[in-house]
């Protein structure tokens, strides 16, 4: 075993051991040890390592340590992505591991995702456990809710969405408006190189903004440009090296200086943010006709205060907002950032979507969503643009709701699981050559649009992501209305284009770059 090995193996040693003794629990707490579970009683987990290097009989009463010298390795925090695609090769779509202390059940593959999350929809629809969100959030608001708060919260926005226009012609025109602005900000770069991340982020940021706060902010305006820098690093402080210690190792990180804990910071200027609305909105709050989902929430909290149990309060109305402006806002961005930066890396993909948006949509009007259905190439880009930027790579953790009986294994209530997109998407028995960027997976043999079951970008069952038919909207107007005005080249050469995240982890960003807008 190499020498890094065994020091990184002591540190953590000594690190869960320390935490153990204040907390009393195994002193082999936060070791890392690769377990496959089969089924014994519903509360029992029994490990079948193979013979030789660990015993199945008797089932050892909890797990223990696994010498770093029998091949396996810890589950360290720059392995979360790729860590777990190793060990399916080894133990299959189905495995638990321990992180830091934590046992969670792993699933792999486009079948079991599925099976799990659409098969056994409502037993996985619990949220699981997010040590660093759950310090901040403590299980309110609807990404981080469980049981009757969640349903409450989730079946109301649903509603309030869809009645502010999600889906609708409304929304459709507001988006278009947002992508109209964004191409005249990018115009004025008159063809030099800029980083697109703030106007991108600000088209976007402005179309959930309206939603949630009924107002749209000028390219200009600085506390908009703050708010956008403060989720942008909020979701790179999610993928750092100490946020993930953090996730395996709680107890101890809690109570250690770092930068971990300025997330903390960067929560708080969003939720500042998101009250001051709140406030604003209650003094000019007319129940007759509810401008935005914060006017639509306040009124619901007034027609249940009599009722103690109500989930309609103003702490899940402000966390339930800020879930909605974080996802409504970086997760379409840094896919649109992604979009552009592969376009210029493959400009024969992009020249054939320049063509098709000439011949179905013109240079003389905007790009609707009707256009969609007539535009098979460019739905088959975008829809590729997303699994392979594969933005939520582990997706977001679910529990199992009671006791699952699962493939053969028992899930104990409460366990928590990790359904891995990215495994889904990058299936090789569903996508050819799943590594490399190629529109033709979403392709059938004439040049239509061809579905793929294993595009679970979005997720899928109880949980699936609430703006899903908003993010397609935005993903497909704002997309097509750039490509309309400009042609996207780089200023390296497209081979030396490096596509790896700028952070991973729990996310992928995309690596900071500069593009020419050359108009058209
Ligand atoms: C390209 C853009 C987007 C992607 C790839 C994406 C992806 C996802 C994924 C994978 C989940 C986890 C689902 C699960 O737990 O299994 C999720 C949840 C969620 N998303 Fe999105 N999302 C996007 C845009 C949006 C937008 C625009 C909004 C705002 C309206 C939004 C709001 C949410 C919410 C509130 C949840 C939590 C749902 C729940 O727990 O019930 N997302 N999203």
């Amino acid at each position: 075993m190499e020498l890094k090995g065994q020091i990184r193996w002591c540190v953590l040693t000594a690190l869960t051991r320390s935490g153990a003794a204040r907390s009393g629990q195994s002193c082999y707490l936060g070791m890392v040890c690769i377990l496959r579970e089969i089924q014994s009683s519903p509360r029992e987990w029994v490990s079948v390592f193979p013979s030789a290097s660990w015993p199945s009989v008797p089932p050892p009463a909890r797990p223990a340590h696994m010498p770093l010298s029998s091949g396996q390795r810890l589950f360290f925090p720059s392995d979360l992505q790729s860590f777990p695609l190793q060990l399916r090769e080894k133990y299959g779509p189905v495995f638990s591991v321990l992180l830091g202390p934590r046992r969670v059940v792993v699933l792999c593959g486009h079948e079991a995702v599925k099976e799990a999350l659409v098969d056994h929809a409502e037993k996985f629809s619990g949220r699981g456990g997010m040590p660093t969100l759950d310090r901040i959030f403590q299980g309110y608001g609807v990404i981080l809710a469980n049981g009757e708060r969640w349903k409450q919260l989730r079946q109301f926005s649903v509603a309030t969405l869809r009645s502010l226009g999600m889906g609708k012609r409304s929304l459709q025109e507001r988006i278009a408006e947002e992508a109209l602005c964004l191409v005249e900000e990018i115009r004025k770069t008159n063809g030099s190189p800029f980083d697109p991340s703030r106007p991108v982020s600000h088209a976007v940021g402005n179309v959930i903004s309206s939603i949630v706060f009924g107002d749209r902010f000028d390219h200009q305006d600085q506390t908009f440009l703050t708010l956008l820098d403060v989720i942008q690093n909020l979701f790179l402080e999610l993928t750092s090296p100490w946020t993930q210690f953090y996730e395996m190792f709680p107890g101890i990180m809690r109570f250690l200086p770092g930068p971990h804990n300025r997330i903390l910071q960067h929560v708080k200027v969003l939720h500042n943010f998101v009250t001051e609305r709140v406030q604003r909105n209650q003094k000019t709050l007319d129940p007759g006709s509810p401008r935005d989902y914060i006017d639509t929430f306040l009124i619901k909290m007034e027609e249940e205060k009599q009722n103690p149990q109500s989930e309609f309060h103003t702490k899940n109305l402000t966390l339930s907002v800020v879930h909605l402006f974080f996802g409504g806002t970086e997760m379409v961005s840094a896919t649109l950032r992604y979009g552009f930066l592969l376009l210029m890396k493959y400009p024969e993909v992009q020249e054939k979507v320049h063509q098709e948006i000439d011949g179905v949509v013109g240079r003389n009007r905007s790009p609707a969503a009707e256009d969609r259905s007539r535009m098979p190439y460019t739905h088959a880009v975008i829809h590729e643009i997303q699994r392979f930027s594969n933005i939520l790579p582990l997706g977001i953790p679910h529990a199992v709701l009671r006791d699952t009986q699962f493939r053969g294994y028992i899930l104990p209530k409460g366990t928590d699981v990790f359904c891995v997109l990215g495994s889904a998407l990058r299936d090789p028995r569903h996508f050819r050559d799943p590594e490399r960027f190629n529109p033709g997976n979403f392709l059938d043999e004439n040049g239509g649009f061809k579905k793929n079951h294993a595009f679970v970008a979005f997720s899928s069952g109880k949980r699936v992501c609430l703006g899903e038919g908003l993010a397609r909207m935005e993903l497909f107007l704002v997309f097509t209305s750039v490509l309309q005005h400009f042609t996207l080249q780089s200023p390296i050469d497209p081979q030396d284009i490096d596509l790896t995240p700028k952070a991973s982890g729990f996310w992928n960003i995309p690596p900071k770059y500069r593009v020419c807008a050359l108009p058209r």
